[in-house]
């Protein structure tokens, strides 16, 4: 774990000193827009024209944020159109890395590898984009091959050009930010990502007591807020599917696994919420998200990565978890 400074790789754990013990996440540095045009983002940042096999995305298959761009990359049908290159599951001195993985039978050790930049670590694709970047070096990553650079390491716009920017090259026509439910969906998502997706970090990386307190008890008020809808309506924001509804997805199901142990978010399990589960599974069972969920890199990641929570690195076993089980909603 580390950060580049003026381009040059520094490992250095999160500073939680100055802010008190609390974990306060920085904000993405590459914030450029793929458009259909070409045209500007909606805020007038650079504009980057959609094209097939033009872009090329970085993830790992643990990360919560990344995991959002290969779902919405999935459903919108890009997998022909937008090339993906997946990290090794550990994230250590070296930060993410395209170093082998060791021979093993299970097949969710998936191949590792650049296809693009051929690099060994992916703090050398920043520096390529930006040879005096300063800051830290995460996934996703959205690479343009055509000029060289990062257009957007930030995820939550990442899906928004996924989820409109390619409709005209034939991706699948699914809206999951539509115009008429845009201002609920934006209210969602500034409940749901400081309590809940964010929330599980505060938690999980706060090095004081009461920074960890204060955390978990904003994460389960806002999952029980969370159950209380779910027993009224199907989704977060109506009776549709929505960015909202993808968004809360990659959190919950790691939370299980990953977030009530290593984390200390253990008030509560999301199988301990009826409401919250079955809409887990019913997220789940949409054609083709399965596949985009990787639950050995998700546990070793998290397990493994993490010297200062887990020491060890020994990675539990279970929970035993089935999400293909029947979610009983919309009956
Ligand atoms: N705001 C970013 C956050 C991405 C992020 O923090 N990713 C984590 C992995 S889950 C990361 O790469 N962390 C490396 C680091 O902080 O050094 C987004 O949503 O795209």
């Amino acid at each position: 774990m580390g950060l580049l400074v003026d381009g040059k790789w520094q490992d250095q754990w999160y500073d939680t000193k100055s802010t008190g013990g609390k974990f306060v996440r920085k904000e993405s540095a590459f914030r450029n827009w793929v458009t259909a045009d070409g045209g500007t983002g909606p805020n007038g940042e650079k504009g980057f024209k959609a094209e097939k096999g033009r872009y090329h995305l970085y993830v790992s298959l643990a990360c919560p944020w990344a995991h959002r761009t290969l779902i919405f990359r999935k459903l919108k049908g890009l997998e022909s159109m937008i090339s993906v290159s997946v990290v090794h599951y550990l994230m250590k001195e070296n930060g993410w890395t395209f170093a082998e993985q060791e021979n093993n039978d299970n097949p969710d050790w998936v191949d590792i590898k650049d296809h693009i930049n051929d690099k060994e670590f992916l703090h050398q694709v920043y520096t390529q984009a930006d040879p005096n970047y300063s800051g830290r070096v995460t996934v996703p990553v959205l690479w343009d091959k055509e000029t060289n650079t990062i257009v957007s390491n930030e995820s939550s716009e990442i899906i928004r050009m996924f989820n409109r920017a390619f409709d005209s090259l034939g991706a699948k026509p699914w809206d999951f930010y539509p115009e008429k439910l845009q201002d609920e969906i934006d209210a969602m998502n500034d409940f749901v990502y400081p309590n809940i997706n964010n929330g599980v970090y505060r938690a999980g990386f706060a090095t004081s007591q009461s920074a960890y307190e204060e955390a978990v008890s904003e994460l389960f008020s806002a999952l029980d807020s969370i159950e209380n809808r779910l027993g009224k309506q199907r989704y977060l924001v109506s009776d549709l599917i929505t960015e909202a509804d993808w968004r809360l997805f990659t959190t919950l199901i790691r939370f299980d696994a990953v977030y009530v142990g290593h984390f200390k978010c253990n008030l509560r399990r999301i199988a301990d919420y009826p409401n919250i589960s079955g809409y887990l599974r019913e997220l789940y069972q949409v054609k083709g998200v399965a596949e985009t969920v990787n639950m050995t890199h998700i546990k070793h990641h998290y397990y493994e990565s993490h010297d200062m929570i887990n020491p060890t690195g020994v990675v539990p076993k279970g929970p035993i978890l089935d999400f293909s089980e029947p979610h009983y909603r919309g009956h």
